[in-house]
């Protein structure tokens, strides 16, 4: 018998076609060599074309999963993505002060696809609640300009980013650079704790199967967080892992596929 992988809770919703949200998180943390465990907040019914429902699940049935877990097998990370409502994030966020692990909070608000996963009105909660409890917050620059006013168009704006995010309280501050018109054909994030300043360029794939980039990589981040990596080296791992899935990523239905979270078996 052997010991047990290290221990990774996702704290996001379902995503019916696998490609983002838990499916991602889960098939990202086994690829990657840990025990991933979840805490469903919204079962969403989507494909690779949109959104079509979206059922949240009641705060009591998020702190029962949530307690289940951390109660009785533990955890080394979390990660959390879809929280879609501001009971949902002021629910996580008190859960996450009970746990003595690192975080790495996804503020997810709108899929690829523009369908709203997260309530206007939640904006505030994830400011004043769930960042603060952030060991990495990694907003996109949509998500950026949501909950700080900040619009991103070339680096000197995501420093800008990185330090109003920074202000609601994470200790490190990763900006999505992914969204950012043609940057020299390469996708470039910022991860920053306010006095250390490192930038993450990789290849840019010209590939639209790109479902799930962020769940991916937030999870990665946990995984690496879960095996006793420091920040910076579990950004660096989980980017060099997004890119490969990215480039993998493959065609779906009839719309946007989803990035390959086994590229590195294939
Ligand atoms: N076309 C691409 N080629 C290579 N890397 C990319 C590409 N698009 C995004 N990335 C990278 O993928 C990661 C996720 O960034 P992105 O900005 O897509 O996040 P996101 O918008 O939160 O994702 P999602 O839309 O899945 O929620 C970042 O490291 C980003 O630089
Ligand atoms: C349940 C869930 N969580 C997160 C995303 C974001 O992923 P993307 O922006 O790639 O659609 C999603 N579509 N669904």
């Amino acid at each position: 018998m052997s010991g047990a992988p290290p221990l990774c809770l996702t704290v996001a919703g379902s995503d019916s076609g696998g490609g983002a949200g838990i499916q991602a998180d889960l098939k990202t943390m086994l690829a990657l060599g840990v025990h991933g465990m979840s805490v469903v907040t919204a079962v969403t019914a989507q494909n690779s074309l949109g959104v079509r429902g979206v059922w949240e699940l009641p705060a009591e049935a998020v702190t029962a999963q949530y307690r289940a877990v951390v109660d009785d097998i533990g955890v080394r990370a979390v990660k959390t993505g879809m929280l879609s409502s501001a009971v949902l994030v002021e629910t996580v966020a008190a859960l996450l002060a009970t746990t003595d692990a690192p975080a790495v909070v996804d503020p997810v608000g709108v899929s690829k696809h523009g369908d709203a996963l997260l309530a206007a009105s939640a904006l505030e909660a994830v400011r004043k609640e769930l960042l603060p409890r952030a060991t990495v917050a990694t907003p996109n620059l949509d998500e950026v300009a949501q909950l700080t006013g900040v619009s991103v168009h070339d680096e000197d704006g995501m420093r800008r980013a990185a330090d109003a995010v920074l202000g609601y309280g994470p200790q490190w501050a990763l900006i999505k650079g992914g969204h950012l018109a043609a940057h020299g054909g390469e996708a470039v994030d910022l991860l920053t704790d306010g006095t250390e300043e490192r930038w993450l360029r990789a290849p840019r794939y010209d590939n639209r199967h790109t479902h799930g980039t962020g769940c991916t990589l937030a999870s990665a981040i946990a995984a690496g967080l879960a095996q006793g990596l420091t920040v910076p080296e579990s950004v660096t791992a989980a980017k060099e892992y997004v890119t490969g899935a990215i480039a993998a990523g493959f065609a779906l239905g009839g719309g946007i596929g989803p990035v390959d979270h086994a590229w590195r078996r294939r």
